[in-house]
């Protein structure tokens, strides 16, 4: 059997049960806006990076509870252009480059009226099963959910904006201030995001870790050119938690105010919270396993505050202001692959390959 079969226009991996990808070709009949409802606009999707959770879904079906039991398109992280608005959508018009927040909720429950629209329980989240996601030629979607991009930024640009999103959400959450020292967990794309975050927002020094030498060399290279301390910790095997903690803060040269945990690893978090000061915050935007033990003790008698997020709010207009002005331009150094909408297969297999060297991997609509 061949490694993926195309199927009019629909590229599935039949060892996975999975539609990855939708390049069903163009119909006339998506420009037509007496097709879309008040709000809608259609987007015609260019760009989209892959993510972590997304490459989970391909080889495990689910994450948690999320679990895939029919045909499913992955994809969240995207921009486009707009190619048809309905009448009553005035901020928006066919041409405009837009990134796409990926989130659907009611607006009309207490998280959604207090603005908290993360916390919303029936909220459709654009490659969450069932929703399909955005690895697809085009979507409706609502035209609150489209933020228009400036002239000076790129589909691809635009594409980083919800990774981005996760780490500005970290970053305002965990009340990391001016001179605050900070560790790191975790040299992924939401790590080095966050790395770039914490700089911007005046972290001194920041410390951070991975297992994997490659990536703390990506890390160092990503800041080489910003004043500021970076120091990389490669974290050892069969260390508990305690020793790595003493590791950690051997190398950063004092307890960090805050430690923003990008893995989501049980021992990675634990060590986190030894190696805090009294009064320190664990920040914890890993997302892992359903049950994990923490050292309660060492929590309570330091007066740690460990802290989570679940995804983002309100953050895309600060994220375009900061890759615009400039402010975050580094971001742009994250993508080191680019595939055609129809090579999605292989843009899976290079972003789960550990040997591939890829940081975010993105898939491009040119047509
Ligand atoms: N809270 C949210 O809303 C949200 C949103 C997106 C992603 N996430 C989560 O953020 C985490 C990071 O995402 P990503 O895309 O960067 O993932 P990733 O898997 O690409 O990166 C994780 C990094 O952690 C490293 N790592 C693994 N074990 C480690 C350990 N014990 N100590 C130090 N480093 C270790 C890996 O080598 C890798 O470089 C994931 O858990 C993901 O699910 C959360
Ligand atoms: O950034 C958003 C995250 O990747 C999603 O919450 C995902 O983990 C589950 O749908």
């Amino acid at each position: 059997m061949p490694a993926f079969k195309k199927n009019i226009g629909v590229y599935t991996d039949p060892d996975h049960n999975l539609y990855i990808a939708d390049a069903t070709p163009h119909h006339e009949d998506i420009k037509d806006p007496s097709n879309l409802k008040h709000g809608e606009v259609v987007v015609q999707i260019r760009s989209t990076g892959i993510c972590g959770s997304d490459v989970h879904f391909w080889h495990a079906g689910c994450i948690g509870p999320m679990v895939i039991t029919d045909k499913h398109i992955l994809g969240h992280e995207s921009a486009g252009e707009i190619l048809s608005v309905h009448p009553s959508v005035t901020h928006l018009k066919p041409g405009d480059k837009v990134a796409v927040e990926p989130n659907i909720p009611c607006h009309a429950c207490q998280p959604c009226l207090t603005g908290r629209y993360n916390g919303c329980e029936s909220v459709l989240f654009l490659s969450t099963p069932p929703v399909p996601g955005l690895l697809r030629r085009y979507v409706t979607h609502l035209a609150l959910w489209c933020h228009k991009l400036p002239e000076n930024m790129s589909f691809e640009d635009g594409a980083l904006l919800e990774p981005l999103s996760v780490a500005l959400a970290a970053i305002e959450r965990s009340g990391l201030k001016l001179g605050d020292s900070a560790v790191i967990c975790g040299a992924g794309p939401i790590g080095l995001i966050t790395l770039l975050c914490a700089k911007a927002a005046g972290a001194e020094p920041i410390l951070i870790t991975d297992i994997d030498q490659g990536r703390l060399d990506f890390a160092k290279s990503l800041v080489a050119d910003k004043p500021g301390t970076l120091k990389t910790f490669l974290v050892p095997q069969r260390k508990s938690p305690e020793e790595l903690a003493t590791l950690m803060n051997a190398e950063l040269g004092q307890e960090p105010d805050v430690a923003l945990e990008c893995t989501g690893v049980e021992s990675s978090i634990s060590a986190s919270i030894f190696a805090v000061r009294f009064g320190g915050t664990v920040f914890v935007s890993g997302v892992g396993k359903n049950k994990m033990q923490f050292p309660f003790m060492r929590l309570s008698t330091r007066e740690v505050d460990l802290k989570f997020q679940y995804r983002y709010c309100n953050t895309w207009p600060r994220a375009i202001r900061l890759v615009s002005s400039g402010v975050l331009a580094d971001i742009r150094k994250l993508v080191t692959h680019r595939l055609g909408l129809e090579e999605a297969m292989m843009a899976f297999k290079i972003a789960s390959d550990p040997k591939s060297g890829a940081i975010k991997v993105q898939i491009i609509n040119k047509d």
